[in-house]
């Protein structure tokens, strides 16, 4: 098992991402919600953009995925080859890729980034959204696949992760299987891996403040 694998095993990955119309939205902010998830115990560190991966990188040990937001709708994390390598090259241990099966906006299948990532000595996170999603994501050669985009496919967003694909995919892929999206409490994060989560990716609940604060505005408010 690669190096950067085996580090997340059993862990919580922190996804430090904040949206470009954020008040958080600057790299210094970014390495320090880094910083400080590191410091709790995160065993790796989920980050979007040149800038914020290169930092990460160069502040903290633990293993990096990287990606590269392109758009906001369709294929668009890190969807080409040439996203992919300019994300290897800012320092990510694993470079998270589109891994559904809508065409790609190069029109090159999935393999393709796979074989550059590759090429170049890194790893690849296969973000899907479905089980059939999973299993050509490990036929095309992914290191690790996470549901990153369940629920993101269709008309609406459903409210909670979706457990039932980690717990379907763990039982299917030989590589492993990354619970990602929508993980808002700790007993979420345990169940993940208790259905066979390889790691568990939570963002928004952790690294989020307005998410966190509109929470309990509402619930003050009633
Ligand atoms: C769908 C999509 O674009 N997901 C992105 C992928 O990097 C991020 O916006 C999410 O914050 C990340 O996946 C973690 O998920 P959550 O924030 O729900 O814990």
């Amino acid at each position: 098992m690669p190096d950067a694998l085996s580090r997340i095993r059993r862990g919580l990955v922190v996804s430090c991402q904040a949206p470009e119309d954020s008040p958080l939205r600057a790299t210094v902010h970014m390495v320090a919600m880094a910083r400080a998830v590191a410091a709790a115990g995160a065993v790796g560190v989920r980050a979007n953009g040149v800038a914020d991966v290169r930092a990460i990188r160069s502040a903290l040990e633990l293993p990096v995925i990287g990606l590269w937001k392109d758009g906001r709708a369709g294929v668009y994390i890190t969807p080409t080859p040439k996203h992919a390598l300019t994300i290897a090259e800012a320092g990510a241990d694993v470079v998270a890729v589109d891994g559904t099966r809508r065409p790609r906006p190069d029109g090159l299948p999935l393999a393709d980034t796979i074989e550059a990532v590759h090429d170049v000595g890194k790893l690849v996170m296969a973000d899907v959204a479905d089980l059939d999603d999973g299993l050509a994501a490990e036929d095309a050669g992914a290191d690790v696949v996470s549901t990153t985009l369940a629920g993101y496919t269709g008309e609406t967003v459903p409210a909670g992760p979706d457990l039932d694909l980690v717990a379907a995919l763990a039982a299917r892929l030989r590589i492993p299987v990354v619970s990602e999206g929508r993980i808002t409490t700790p007993a979420q994060a345990r169940q993940a891996l208790d259905l066979g989560a390889w790691s568990v990716v939570v963002g928004t609940a952790i690294t989020a403040p307005q998410w966190i604060a509109e929470r309990f505005v509402a619930a003050v408010r009633r």
